[in-house]
């Protein structure tokens, strides 16, 4: 079966480029993560509820309307009511706990290979960037069993079947919202048949930003728009920013027991432009170390995705067709030109 890791395999990375450094023996800033611009202070909002991401529950009646005014208004929402145990989430933040408290000699036995896409690293985007980002992560795509056991010989099967299982989780809802959005944008049922399929491109990424001794100096995750088509994310810390035009960088405090949701660049291709996929970027915290879990969503590796446009003259495509693996190796050498890049 072709997978997410097939397609990452083809643009491998440099060593140097996926190590990431032993943050806890550091107690000042080093300049290779000083960056030189100054992160600018956080955003004062004369009225909050107007400079926040919606909340959405999905038990509403109205959901699938609401979805489509967030993907296009801000690319990104709040998700209540969403049915996930909480005992799932909480064994999910459990492990990852785990997995990064671990020393970082311990952690680096499951290190990414070069044209690998799964195990711990640092974000596959740092190339792009002359300074490194304060974060650690660990990506899971299927089974995780293969680098946790890496880490944990004899005592890896709790935390796999806890990855799994909340992975299956992330695919009911991904599911769902897929065709909530499906139907906003009158995509045909010709170009929905992936969405009911086993080999769904899905990959579940563990972020772990450490306390950071200069964080206005600092980086947790530079910005950026997903690859996927939507992502789900979630984290007890407040420390995401959406960039929203107009308004600036925008934090987003997350909910009791909600989910984040953000759409992607595949998302943005579909909706022909309609849904944003909004740049995004982690502050850190000087006193306070960050964990997310973010389950990245899209069509399986084959699939073409086009723009969805109605026979109108004045919605004609701007974006040519492109798979979901020719997509993602434009994004490994394109990186923020990637969008311009299949425009037509
Ligand atoms: C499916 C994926 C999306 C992602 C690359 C990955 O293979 C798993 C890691 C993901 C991540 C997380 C941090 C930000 C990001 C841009 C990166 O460098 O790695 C995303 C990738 C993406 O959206 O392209
Ligand atoms: O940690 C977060 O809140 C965001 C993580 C993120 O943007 C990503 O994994 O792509
Ligand atoms: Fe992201």
């Amino acid at each position: 079966m072709n997978t997410l890791n097939e397609a990452y395999k083809a643009h491998p990375l440099h060593l140097g480029d996926i190590i990431p450094l032993d943050f806890s023996s550091y107690p000042s800033l080093p300049e290779s993560h000083a960056w030189s611009q100054a992160i600018d202070e956080n955003f004062s909002f004369n009225d909050p509820a107007s400079s926040s991401i919606p909340v959405i529950d999905l038990m509403d009646p109205n959901a699938t309307k609401l979805i489509g005014l967030a993907c296009e208004n801000w690319g990104a929402f709040h998700l209540k009511n969403h049915g996930i145990p909480l005992g799932v989430t909480q064994g999910v933040e459990e492990e990852v706990q785990r997995l990064f408290s671990l020393p970082t000699e311990q952690k680096l036995k499951a290190l990414r290979s070069p044209s690998g896409a799964t195990g711990y690293g640092i974000a596959r985007i740092s190339p792009f960037f002359s300074k490194c980002m304060w974060h650690e992560g660990f990506t899971i795509i299927g089974s995780p069993s293969h680098d946790a056991e890496k880490i944990w010989p004899d005592d890896f099967a709790r935390f796999c079947d806890r990855m799994e299982n909340y992975e299956k989780q992330m695919q009911i809802i991904a599911k769902r919202l897929t065709e909530m959005m499906c139907e906003v944008l009158k995509i045909s049922e010709e170009k929905r048949k992936w969405i009911g399929a086993s080999d769904i491109s899905g990959a579940l990424q563990l972020n772990f930003y450490p306390s950071c001794p200069e964080p206005n100096r600092a980086m947790g995750l530079a910005p950026h728009t997903d690859t996927s088509m939507f992502t789900i994310l979630q984290t007890p810390s407040s420390g995401l920013q959406i960039f929203k035009e107009g308004k600036g960088w925008i934090p987003v405090h997350p909910h009791p027991e909600a989910l984040i949701v953000h759409t992607g660049d595949f998302l943005h291709i579909m909706s022909n432009g309609r849904f944003c996929s909004p740049l995004h970027r982690v502050m850190l915290n000087e006193n306070s170390k960050r964990y997310s879990m973010a389950y990245f969503y899209s069509p399986p590796i084959d699939y073409v995705v086009s723009p969805s446009v109605t026979k109108d003259l004045s919605s004609a495509a701007r974006f040519r067709d492109v798979t979901v693996k020719e997509y993602i190796g434009i994004k490994a050498q394109k990186f923020a030109d990637s969008l311009s890049f299949i425009s037509t």
